[in-house]
Formats: structure tokens, sequence, C-alpha cells
């Protein structure tokens, strides 16, 4: 079972013989019989960053437009009585509050529409088994990285691109490494499963930055870290999953580890017993 260096420093290696070619239609049907959805795009922190703009702007800007208001209201329009010149300030904050919050929820939407269009695929993450194909990949991948327990891994997601679709260039691993602590924290390592080949023009997984175009054939394996054991972020890693250009569909399945146990969306139970405990 032979392992390829692609790249070395930073080290990209290609697994020989991780699936058969039974295998590898075995998951193609487990994933068409769970059924397949538009692949998320994290960005977890939108509705976050709406609330947190408006916040901003009612203790800040808000204030301040609401107190020129009032100075207006006082000096132009010669407005002396007090509980109307209160009231021209809070209306002035309320109203500008109210539309600095729909502005960033506006922004926001927009960014998370621009999110969706980077990667235009379908996928699924395998909650059933744990199928035999699966079980072949995790052990593979265990036995790849001696310094990280199964308990770290992702469920196994496999991905459908159809002709035309694509994955815009990206990083899996985070800038800071204490995001999406519930996920497990920083991402370690990729495994990139092939489990179509002979793609008739595009699908490879390019690695802009490296130089490196990589096509397996079905049932080979890419592996890969976007991030150093201490959880640095690596920005040599960018890669994308460029425009599938032929007739045929390419399918992968991809396993994400991460530097601590993932809390949400780690492996099913049932898969981490089968793989011995997941301490
Ligand atoms: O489709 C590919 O070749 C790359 C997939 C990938 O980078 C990802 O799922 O994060
Ligand atoms: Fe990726």
């Amino acid at each position: 079972r032979e392992v390829v260096s692609l790249h070395r420093d930073p080290d990209v290696l290609l697994l020989h013989d991780v699936l058969t070619a039974g295998e590898c239609e075995e998951l193609i049907e487990t994933a068409l019989s769970q059924g397949l959805e538009r692949s998320p795009v994290a960005y977890a922190g939108w509705t976050k960053d709406v609330a947190e703009l408006g916040r901003l702007w009612a203790s800040g800007p808000g204030i301040w437009l609401g107190l020129c208001a009032v100075l207006v209201a006082f000096n132009v329009f010669g407005m002396q009585d007090k509980p109307h010149l209160a009231a021209v300030a809070a209306g002035t904050w309320t109203a500008t509050t109210a539309a600095a919050t729909a502005a960033a929820g506006a922004f926001a939407q927009h960014r998370a529409q621009g999110l969706i269009q980077l990667r235009t695929s379908s996928s699924v993450a395998l909650q059933s088994g744990p199928s035999p194909p699966e079980l072949k990949i995790m052990r593979r991948l265990a036995a790849c990285l001696p310094t990280s327990t199964p308990a770290q891994f992702e469920a196994l997601t496999v991905i459908r691109y159809e002709p035309g679709q694509s994955l815009a260039p990206h990083f899996d691993a985070n800038r800071v490494p204490e995001e999406d602590l519930r996920r497990g924290g920083q991402t370690l390592a990729t495994l990139l499963v092939y489990l179509t080949d002979h793609l008739s023009g595009g699908g490879e997984t390019r690695f802009n930055r490296l130089d490196l175009d990589v096509s397996p054939n079905r049932g080979q394996a890419c592996l890969f870290f976007p991030a150093d054991a201490e959880g640095t972020f690596d920005p040599r890693l960018e890669h994308e999953g460029r425009p599938l250009l032929g007739s045929d569909d390419k399918w992968i399945a991809r396993v994400w580890v991460h530097a601590s146990r993932v809390e949400c969306g780690g492996l099913p139970p049932a898969t981490l017993a089968a793989l011995g405990g997941g301490s």
C-alpha cells in the first residue's frame, strides 16, 4: 500500500489502493440513498455580526446623531419644548439604529450568498454506517496519522460535482486556530478519496501556490496538512476543485482531521466504536 510524495515541504501525499472500484461505487450508492444537498460553506458568524453592528451603532454614532438632531431642532427650528426635543433624539436614535442593523443584515446575507457561490457541488455527511469502505478509509487515515485519534475525525462527507461545478480557491484551516471549537478547532489534515476517474476534463484538485495539480485515479487519495501540528495556519495549502469540464460527474469522499475531539459533526458513534473506542 504505497504512499507517493507529490510535494515536499509542505507535504502533499498520494495514497494508493485506499478503496477498490467496487467500494467507490458502494460509497456513491450510499450517498445517493441518503440524499445529497447543496454543499454548505461555513460562515457561522453572520447573525452575531449583525447584532454587533447594531449594538455598535446604538452606542456610538446613533447617540451622536440623536444629539445632532436635538441641536438642529433647537437651533434651526427653534424647538424649545423638552419632551419634544427628547422625542426627536429618541426617534433619530431608533430609526438610525434600525437602519444600521438592516444594512448590516443585508451585508451579511450578501456575504453568505457570495460564499455559497464558492462551492457549487452537492454533498452528504454519512451518518448511517459504518460501511466497510468507510471503515477502510478511516483505518488507513488513522495509520497515516499516529498522533491523532478517530475522535478528531469529522464524518465522511461524500461530494458530487456535476459538469460545470467547482470549488473556488480556499483554505481548509482557520487563520485563527481557536475558531470552530465545536468542530474540533483547527483542521490539521485533509484526506480526499477520489471515487471516480477518467474525468473527461477539469476537476483536478489544484494547489495554486505549489503549482501542483492532483487528479488521482479512482480509489486513490490525497492527504495534506492545512495547519501544522501546533495548529499554525499554512497559507501554502490554498487549493481548489477545478471546474468540471466534461460530461462525467466527479465524486470524492473527504475527511477533515481536527486538533481536538469533534463534538459536532464527528464520526457516528457506531463508526467510532468499530474503530476501537475513539478515545
Ligand atoms: O474537490 C476537490 O478536489 C477539493 C475538495 C476540497 O478542497 C474540500 O472539500 O475542501
Ligand atoms: Fe478544501
